[in-house]
């Protein structure tokens, strides 16, 4: 944005030094001061200073910045139809408020530009009072006060568009964000959803049969769930599934990725471990399940249980999912009919 915001006023300055308009001194003067704030910007954008102003972007700072040298040079061009060129191009940087600034700081810094003009105006006018005598300069201060309305209104116009499209987009960031989590997320429990599980699984299963690790799935199933609902109500039994997953999802490592399959189903997936941890940790956590302790609405306590089907991943091309998940199943199966409350694994397969 600096280099454009000086580049034009110094062909312009140099157009008018070539014509005998401006002296080779001013000139030399403003290229020396301009050089000096382009490298000033460029330290401060590359050394990362910027970041600590509240405006990074430094807009206003690269806005207000051409303006004192721009006054320089119009003081010193020799004809007012060199100073009204030279103001034109003066006032471009504006433009590059346009988006970035509010409809209030718009407004102040077009104000800045007029009474700075207008003090140029007056000292000019100070050394040369013919100036006061002279009505192209009077149109010229008139047309530069319309022209900074005008761009006054249609800059604040634009910042507020600029505020609204800053608004809605930081709207649809946070709506995709919020879409993001819901399309992996259980809606009830807060856990991982069936869809994040699967694509977890998926992973695992080609990194295993790539030869990088075993691990375990863990199917989980609240026991006689449907005897907590008759009992205690739907409400209650939601609670029952809340707490539970809750609690599972505290007492994992972070690498483990647990949530509900459906119902009151759930399966923890446990990376980089073998058949005798994963039942360990499977015995741990469905002790500690059945130590919670819940109560309904009339204050009766009362408590549940899971049964656990452990499946390890074959180290093998051709495992799938499916299989994996089949064979949890089975498990679980198993720990249902011998009784419930107990963990089951599938054959530990060669
Ligand atoms: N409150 C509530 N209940 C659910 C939810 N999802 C499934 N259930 C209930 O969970 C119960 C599952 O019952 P069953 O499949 O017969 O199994 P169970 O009673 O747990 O018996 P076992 O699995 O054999 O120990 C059903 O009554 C479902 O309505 C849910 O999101 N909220």
């Amino acid at each position: 944005m600096a280099g454009a915001s000086y580049s034009m006023p110094a062909s312009i300055a140099f157009a008018a030094a070539m014509a005998g308009e401006l002296g080779w001194t001013p000139l030399l003067n403003y290229l020396l001061t301009v050089t000096a704030l382009l490298v000033a910007f460029y330290v401060v954008f590359r050394t990362g200073a910027n970041l600590r102003f509240a405006e990074p972007g430094l807009t206003t700072a690269q806005v207000m910045a051409p303006l004192p040298p721009g006054l320089y040079l119009m003081y010193h061009v020799g004809s007012h139809e060199a100073r009204a060129a030279m103001l034109l191009t003066v006032i471009v940087p504006l433009f590059y408020g346009l988006l970035d600034f509010g409809m209030r700081r718009f407004l102040g810094v077009t104000a800045v530009y007029f009474v700075a003009y207008c003090a140029l105006f007056a000292v000019l006018a100070w050394h040369q009072p013919e100036l006061l005598q002279d009505p192209d300069e009077w149109i010229m201060l008139i047309a530069l006060a319309a022209l900074m309305v005008q761009l006054g209104l249609i800059g604040g116009f634009v910042s507020e568009l600029g505020d609204v499209l800053r608004r809605k987009n930081r709207e649809l960031g946070e709506a995709l964000t919020r879409i993001a989590d819901m399309a992996v997320h259980d809606e009830l429990t807060g856990v991982y959803n069936r869809h994040h599980l699967v694509d977890v699984l998926r992973r695992e299963v080609s990194r295993a049969a790539r030869g990088d690790a075993v691990f375990s799935v863990c199917l989980m199933d609240l026991d006689l769930f449907k005897q907590v609902n008759d009992r205690h109500g739907h409400l209650v039994a939601d609670e029952v599934l809340r707490r539970c997953a809750h609690h599972v999802e505290s007492r994992i490592r972070d690498i483990d990725t647990f949530g509900r399959y459906g119902g009151e189903e759930f399966v923890l997936v446990l990376p980089a471990t073998g058949a005798p941890a994963a039942r360990d940790v499977a015995e741990r956590l469905r002790r500690e399940l059945a130590d919670l302790e819940f109560a309904n609405d009339a204050g009766e306590r009362f408590g549940i249980t899971v049964s656990v089907g452990i499946a390890v991943s074959p180290r093998s091309p051709s495992a799938t999912v499916d299989a994996l998940l089949h064979e949890a199943d089975a498990a679980l199966y198993d720990a249902k009919n011998s009784g419930r409350n107990r963990v089951c694994s599938a054959a530990v397969p060669g």
